[in-house]
């Protein structure tokens, strides 16, 4: 019985293994064949040059990148020899630009779905891996949708008395009694100390300059070699995170305590640090407390350079053009006497004020368009893409960015003059991006509409002013948001409001 048994095995033995070798072959067949038709069909990658290796056009990129007509002209060359979509190297990554406003289209509609998000190690790792910036799929949607009710519209109403009252502040400290000063100190310090009032209830005092100080040297790493050695830029950024966040802890341990001894300061309870220690996410669990430094970091950051450079060129472009600071004062005016007529207190700000400030929007979207404080932003694709005939394959980066769009002639007539005027109408979409678009544009764009509209108002209503360097008209330094090379600096004289 033993040895049959023995027998009927090994001949199902070799008949087993022969089926198996028969199947292998076929599949390799089947898989050389398709990988022949493959190859044969394989679309074209897109046009372009990826240079030297690793280094590919690093070198020239960054150049370029250090003024804002550099970039701008190093896109454009770019794009008149390979057409609106051009590979290119950037810093050892394969990346493709989508120059023009159908290439904005695809990236923002596959944005979370075949394309992600993301950024260098080294920015990630200043960033640090809670923050909401590195998030991608169902964590970024969720979170997404936390951070989305701290500055939807209804959100911003409930901040507006606070950044009117720090503005007003702002002025009477700073710019009362002055001749002459930097404008972008100046903005640098009110739009400080309005992003940690809304974000920790922190308000000017050397606790704030310290943390200025810091969050100036953590900037100054996003742009260098990262070389984590003493005395590279580098080092000291991933340093003054840690001075960044012995600041937090200080303060969310004094927050703590004041939870648990119900006595949070009324101006306390709506700001980002209350938000964060008291809301439970939508699954119901609270943020940790690495979650909540990395995101308050993500605020700062966010919220600081680029509304401070866009007010900085708002009050250089206003002085060029007195047209302008005219039409502004005209605005300004009617807003301030016709609360005066009602009865109201004047110095008060409402969002119907906001809203009524439909020409002094314009110009700020028109400094937006010419100088945006964000060039441009990087997602990587999830899976081979074809886009216009042409293969972007998985794992490359893809970069959308505003120097072609915002300067095509198409959208915006002579697209280098100054011209708030060609606001009337609205530019077709995906053509003007200083807000970025798809699942990461900047949930933060309301509030800053509000304040810097905020700031000018009262600006104009206080004082006029004039360039010291009334003839400069470029080129503006990039590091990272463009500004002249002496900070815009003006003559001040204080007007009295009528
Ligand atoms: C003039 C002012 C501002 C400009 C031009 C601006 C521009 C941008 C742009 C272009 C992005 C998208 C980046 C990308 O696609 O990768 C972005 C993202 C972001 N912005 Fe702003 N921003 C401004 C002010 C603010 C303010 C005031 C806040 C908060 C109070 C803020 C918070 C954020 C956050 C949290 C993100 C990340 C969103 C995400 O990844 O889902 N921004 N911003």
């Amino acid at each position: 019985m033993a040895t049959s048994w023995n027998s009927l095995s090994s001949a199902d033995g070799s008949y087993m293994t022969l089926i198996t070798v028969l199947a292998l072959t076929v599949l390799w067949l089947l898989w050389s064949v398709s990988s022949y038709f493959r190859c044969r069909n394989r679309l074209p990658v897109p046009p372009g040059n990826f240079g030297f290796p690793f280094i590919g056009q690093t070198v020239e990129h960054v150049l370029a990148m250090s003024t804002a007509d550099g970039i701008r002209m190093w896109v454009q060359k770019q794009i008149e020899k390979h057409g609106p979509l051009f590979k290119f190297r950037f810093a050892g990554y394969p990346m493709v630009m989508l120059g023009d406003e159908e290439g904005n289209k695809f990236i923002f509609q596959n944005d979370g779905m075949s394309i992600h998000t993301f950024w260098p190690s080294k920015i990630a790792t200043l960033f640090g891996p809670h923050s909401l910036l590195l998030q991608s799929g169902e964590r970024h949607k969720l979170l997404r949708r936390h951070f989305s009710k701290m500055f939807d519209r209804a959100a911003v109403s409930r901040y507006i008395h606070g950044v009117n009252r720090n503005t007003i502040r702002h002025f009477t400290n700073h710019w009362q009694g002055k001749e002459q000063l930097a404008a972008l100190d100046m903005t640098n310090l009110h739009t400080f100390s309005t992003i940690c009032s809304l974000v920790l209830s922190l308000e000017e005092g050397p606790l704030m300059d310290k943390t200025l100080e810091a969050l100036q040297t953590w900037l100054r790493g996003i742009f260098s070699l990262p070389i984590n050695l003493p005395g590279f830029d580098y080092y000291a950024a991933l340093k003054s995170r840690g001075l960044i966040f012995e600041v937090f802890d200080r303060l969310m341990e004094q927050r703590r305590q004041e939870i648990a001894e119900d006595r949070v300061p009324e101006a306390s309870q709506t700001d980002f640090l209350n938000w964060m220690l008291t809301v439970p996410d939508e699954e119901g669990n609270m943020f940790q407390d690495s979650f909540i430094r990395d995101n308050l970091l993500l605020l700062l950051v966010a919220a600081f350079e680029t509304t401070s450079a866009t007010l900085a060129m708002t009050i250089f472009y206003i002085a060029k053009n007195p047209h302008v600071y005219e039409q502004i004062l005209q605005e300004q005016k009617l807003i301030s006497d016709e609360k005066c007529s009602s009865g109201k207190d004047e110095n008060a700000m409402t969002m119907e004020d906001i809203s009524a400030m439909k020409y002094t929007w314009k110009v700020i979207q028109e400094v937006l368009r010419l100088q945006p404080p964000v060039v441009g932003s990087y997602r990587k694709t999830a899976t081979d893409l074809e886009y216009k005939g042409y293969l972007i394959p998985r794992g490359w980066l893809l970069n959308w960015n505003t120097q072609y769009t915002h300067y095509n002639p198409e959208s915006f007539k002579d697209p280098l003059t100054f011209d708030p005027s060609r606001w009337e109408t609205r530019p077709p979409p995906f053509t003007y991006l200083p807000f970025g678009g798809g699942i990461h544009s900047c949930p933060g764009n309301e509030f800053a509409k509000m304040s810097m509209l905020t700031f000018i108002h009262h600006l104009v209503r206080n004082f006029s002013w004039s360039l010291v360097d009334a003839n400069y008209d470029g080129p503006f330094i990039r590091d990272p948001c463009s500004r002249p090379p002496d900070k815009v600096l003006i003559s001040v004289k204080q007007i009295t409001a009528s």
